[in-house]
């Protein structure tokens, strides 16, 4: 099988020592369905990387081997220096709060308000922050950064769906996560409110320095923010490199992505 996967960004510094994921050779198959058959892939360090794949391709059955929510049949998923494979539930519980997610409809808690759907995370990692954090400061400050400090004492029903997915980020960055999942970011919104929420991400990419880990059907979305993309097909990383670079590439499975 051809693989592109040797195309590379240019910009971002490659080095292994800024890897905050590497992913080698990810296999797992449900019975005679082999879902992923030898998936690789890196996140560097401040580094954002969008991985497109059509529907059914594996995406969430990779995200969830890279968070240890499924175990691979083989391969191995490192995030910042532990093995999530063998990792015990105490470690990986500890490492998730390093993580963020911002998954498909990002559900807050519709009987708390804004400020409380903040402070839920906080409390849960309490340990990570110690006692004396200031919980009023760091729910504004979260607020702040998506633009929606005014929002604080609303319920989640009296937003639109936009500021729910901008809160959904505050909470996740309430956190100071190293890295942030996005699950189809953009998903259920209209363009307008999309270009928003890609705007916010490459913003807070910047204020909170982290790195991010986009899967997206949104070609504008990644056009906009990836500094990389790998195409996730076959199993494989089967193509990668910036946008600029997919879009000239002559191979019938890339160019049915950039149609
Ligand atoms: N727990 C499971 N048991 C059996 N098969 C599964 C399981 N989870 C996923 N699969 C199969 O793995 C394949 C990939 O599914 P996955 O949900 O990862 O696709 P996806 O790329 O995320 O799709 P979409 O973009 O539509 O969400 C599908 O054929 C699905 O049926």
């Amino acid at each position: 099988m051809k693989t592109l996967s040797s195309m590379h960004g240019k910009d971002l510094v490659q080095s292994p020592e800024k890897a905050v994921i590497v992913v080698e050779d990810l296999k797992k198959s449900f019975g005679e369905n082999q879902v992923l058959s030898g998936f690789s892939m890196r996140l560097y360090k401040g580094e954002s990387l969008v991985i497109m794949g059509k529907s059914g391709s594996g995406k969430s059955v990779m995200i969830k081997c890279l968070i240890g929510l499924m175990k691979p049949d083989s391969g191995s998923v490192n995030i910042m220096g532990q093995d999530i494979v063998h990792l015990n539930h105490v470690s990986l519980d500890r490492l998730r709060a390093d993580v963020g997610f911002l998954f498909q409809g990002s559900a807050l808690y519709d009987s708390m308000t804004v400020r409380e759907n903040l402070e839920f995370p906080l409390r849960r990692h309490r340990e990570r922050f110690g006692k004396n954090i200031r919980t009023e400061k760091a729910v504004l400050e979260a607020l702040e950064s998506v633009g929606l400090a005014h929002t604080v004492d609303l319920m989640p029903d009296e937003l639109s769906g936009g500021m729910q997915r901008r809160i959904a980020l505050a909470r996740t960055l309430i956190m100071k996560p190293k890295i942030i999942f996005y699950d189809e970011p953009t998903s259920g919104l209209d363009p307008i409110t999309s270009k928003e929420i890609i705007m916010l991400m490459k913003k807070v990419q910047k204020q909170y320095m982290t790195s991010s880990l986009i899967i997206t059907h949104d070609v504008d979305c990644a056009r906009v923010i990836a500094d990389r993309m790998i195409l996730l097909v076959d199993g494989i990383n089967y193509a990668e490199g910036t946008y600029r670079e997919l879009i000239k590439v002559e191979d019938f499975k890339v160019k049915a992505f950039f149609k």
